[in-house]
């Protein structure tokens, strides 16, 4: 009978355990893009001077992670670019972002100005991303981007595992507000 030799005696180490399904990678890829418009708001629900329907420069820039890269990149900047220009162009730029329960919500569109409302019980399709966004703030904007900028990505070929994981959005120079990814 073997008395010495692995197995003999005291009882085997028992095996490391696997990686547990929650880990995150060691490391990750990041690409980034920006776009400016040139938007009015209100924000009646705040005291003060944002109660006056004013403009601003707005930034928002675009944050897209991915564990991998398929074909080298996360994803192609040109055609996600595009998508997102065309949707903030569209829908925001040289318009007004208000309360659906602001009164010049609809007062401006019955003079022929671009209104893009937040808030709305009755969203036209785009403003279906800010239904439950009751006032244009910079917090709610960068909130808005996020979406819109998650629903342009799904239907673009990337890296697996892509995903916007923050954006950035700034009303003046040093007015900004960061959507984050936090659960995954
Ligand atoms: N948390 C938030 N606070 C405020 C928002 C907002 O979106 N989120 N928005 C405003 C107004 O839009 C306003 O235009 C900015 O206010 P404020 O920074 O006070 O104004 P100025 O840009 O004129 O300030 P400076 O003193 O010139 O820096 C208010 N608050």
């Amino acid at each position: 009978m073997e008395t010495t030799g692995p197995g003999a005696g005291a009882a085997a180490a028992p095996a490391p355990a696997p990686p547990a399904a929650t880990a995150r990678p060691a490391a990750e890829h990041a690409v980034a893009v920006r776009h400016n418009f040139e938007t009015a708001h209100r924000l009646p629900h705040l005291a003060g001077k944002c109660e006056n329907l004013h403009g601003h420069s707005w930034w928002a820039e675009v944050t897209v992670t991915a564990p991998r890269l398929a074909e080298g990149t996360v994803v192609e900047f040109g055609s996600f670019k595009a998508g997102l220009r065309s949707w903030i162009d569209t829908q925001l730029d040289h318009g007004a972002m208000l309360g659906s329960a602001d009164p010049l919500a609809k007062l401006l569109p019955d003079h022929g100005c671009k209104v893009f409302r937040f808030g709305a019980a009755d969203p036209r399709p785009a403003e279906r991303f800010a239904r439950d966004l009751a006032y244009p703030t910079v917090e709610a904007v960068a909130e808005l981007v996020a979406r819109v900028a998650a629903d342009l990505l799904a239907a673009l070929p990337c890296a697996p595992g892509a995903r916007v994981s923050a954006v950035c959005v700034s009303e003046t120079h040093v007015n900004t507000a960061q959507w984050r990814e936090t659960a995954r």
